[in-house]
C-alpha cells in the first residue's frame, strides 16, 4: 500500500509541473456515475419465461457458463460486479428484465409490481438510481421486423403501451430512489431488403413516439431519450429510427438524444459529435460500446475511441449534462468480468481526461499547431496509472487485475453450477 501512496505522491508532483491538480481530478472522478447495463448478465434474454428468441437485429454470441437465469441471479451477479467497480453507480434495465410475471399481464401492461424486486434491491444498495428502457424486440409482436412503425394499429398500440408503461415504472423508481430514471427509446424497426416506402414507416414511428411521450411526466422523475442505429442484423437496408430521424425528433420534441458508439459507420466517431450537439441541446445520453465490423456491442476497452469520447465529454465542463451508460453484451467471457473491465476502462478514460494538461490548448490558442501536437503526444506518457491505482486503493479495491481473483472465486462457486 505504501507503494501506491508513494507513486501517487510522485504522480502528483509530475502533474503539478504540467499545471494539473491531481487531487481535483480524483475528486471529479468520484462524482461520475455510470449506468451499468443489466443485460450483459442475462444475454439480453429478460425474465418473462416465454422463451422468446432474441430478435430486433442484436446478437449475443458465446456460451460461457453462468448466464443469470432469474432476476435474483442477475442481482447477485450485479452485486459481485459493483463491488469491484470504484464509486457509486446506477443500474440500467431493459423492459423485459422483469422481477416477476403476473398472470395475463404482457409488456403493454407491466407496472411497478413486475419490477418491485429491482426497486427494493436498488434502495437497499448505495446505487445512485435505476434506469429503464422499453424492450421493443424479442416478442411475437415484433412482426416483419417492425414494432412502433408497424402498419397494423393493434401492433403499434401494444408497443406504444409498453413504452408508456416503462415511463410510469421509471417515475415510480425515481420517486423512491430520489433520482430521475432515464427511459431510453430504441426501436429496432428496419428492413432486410430495400423497402419501396421508407416514408410511411417513419411517419408511423413519429406518431407512435408522440403517443408514448404524450403523458407529461416531470423531468425530475423521467428523462426520455431516443437512440438511433445504422443497421441491425436482418435490418441492413433501412433503419426506420435513423440518426437524422432521432436527432430531429429529439431537437423538436425536447428529448435527449442517445448516441451509441457502436451505431455509426466504423470510421465515424461520436466523440466529434458531442460539441456540435451541445451548441444546440442541453443534455445527452451516451451508450458506450465498441463496434467491431458488423457487431455494435463488444466490451469497451481503453482504445482511442473511448479516450476521445471521454475527453470530449469531460473537457468543456458539461459532464453533468452527459449521462454515461454502458451497452454491450459478450457471452464468450465471464459476464461479471465484462462489466468490471468495461466500466473500469470508461472510468480510466475519464480520469485521463480530467488529468489533461492545459498546454496543448494554450498552444492551439497561440496558433502553434506543431506545439499542440507535441504537447498532446507528451501527455500520453504521464503517470495516470499511478493515480488510477490510488483511486482504487481509496475505495479499498485491488489495482491492476487483482479483481479477477474474486471473479474467479464467484465463477467457481456460483456461476459454473448454473446450467
Ligand atoms: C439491448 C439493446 O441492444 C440496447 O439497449 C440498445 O440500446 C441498442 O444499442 C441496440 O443496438
Ligand atoms: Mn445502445
Amino acid at each position: 500500500m505504501a507503494r501506491i501512496e508513494k507513486c501517487y505522491e510522485l504522480a502528483r508532483e509530475i502533474y503539478a509541473e504540467h499545471q494539473v491538480d491531481v487531487d481535483a481530478a480524483v475528486a471529479r472522478l468520484e462524482k461520475v456515475p455510470v449506468s451499468i447495463h443489466a443485460w450483459q448478465g442475462d444475454d439480453v434474454t429478460g425474465f418473462e419465461n416465454t422463451s422468446h428468441a432474441l430478435t430486433g437485429g442484436c446478437q449475443v454470441t458465446g456460451s460461457y457458463p453462468g448466464r443469470a437465469r432469474t432476476a435474483d441471479e442477475l442481482r447477485d451477479d450485479l452485486d459481485a460486479a459493483l463491488k469491484l467497480i470504484p464509486g457509486r453507480h446506477r443500474v440500467n434495465l431493459q423492459g423485459h428484465q422483469v422481477d416477476k410475471m403476473l398472470p395475463g399481464v404482457d409488456r403493454d401492461g407491466f407496472t411497478l409490481e413486475n419490477f418491485s424486486g429491482w426497486l427494493d434491491w436498488a434502495a437497499a444498495r448505495n446505487l445512485t438510481g435505476l434506469d429503464l428502457a422499453p424492450a421493443f424486440y424479442s416478442h411475437p409482436n415484433l412482426k416483419d421486423g417492425l414494432s412502433l412503425s408497424h402498419p397494423d394499429a393493434g401492433i403499434r398500440r401494444f408497443w406504444i403501451d409498453h413504452g408508456r408503461a416503462c415511463r410510469k415504472i421509471g417515475a415510480d423508481f425515481a420517486k423512491k430512489l430520489g433520482s430521475a430514471c432515464i427511459c431510453n427509446f430504441w426501436a429496432p424497426d428496419g428492413f432486410k431488403d430495400t423497402p419501396s416506402d421508407r416514408l410511411a414507416p417513419r411517419r408511423r414511428l413519429l406518431a407512435s413516439l408522440d403517443e408514448c411521450f404524450a403523458e407529461k411526466i416531470s423531468g425530475d422523475l423521467v428523462r426520455d431519450a431516443i437512440e438511433s442505429k445504422l443497421f441491425g442484423i436482418g435490418a441492413e437496408s433501412c433503419t426506420v429510427g435513423s440518426h437524422e430521424f432521432c436527432m430531429l425528433y429529439a431537437m423538436r420534441k425536447k428529448k435527449m438524444l442517445c448516441f451509441d458508439s457502436g451505431h455509426f459507420h466504423p470510421t465515424e466517431s461520436i466523440a466529434d459529435k458531442l460539441s456540435a450537439i451541445f451548441c444546440m441541446m442541453d443534455e445527452i445520453l451516451l451508450h458506450v460500446s465498441r463496434g467491431v465490423h458488423w457487431d455494435s456491442d463488444h466490451v469497451t476497452v481503453l482504445n482511442d475511441e473511448l479516450l476521445s469520447i471521454a475527453r470530449e465529454a469531460a473537457v468543456y465542463g458539461y459532464l453533468d449534462k452527459v449521462h454515461l451508460a454502458l451497452d454491450y453484451f459478450d457471452a464468450s467471457i465471464n459476464r461479471i468480468a465484462a462489466w468490471v473491465i468495461g466500466c473500469r476502462d470508461l472510468q480510466k478514460a475519464l480520469l485521463i481526461a480530467f488529468l489533461e494538461p492545459p498546454r496543448a490548448c494554450q498552444l492551439e490558442k497561440q496558433g502553434d499547431f506543431t506545439g499542440r501536437l507535441a504537447a498532446q503526444e507528451d501527455a500520453k506518457s504521464l503517470p495516470w496509472g499511478a493515480v488510477w491505482d490510488y483511486f482504487c486503493y481509496r475505495h479499498d479495491l485491488p489495482a491492476g487485475m487483482g479483481f479477477m481473483d474474486e471473479i474467479r472465486a464467484y465463477e467457481k462457486k456460483i456461476m459454473e453450477i448454473r446450467k
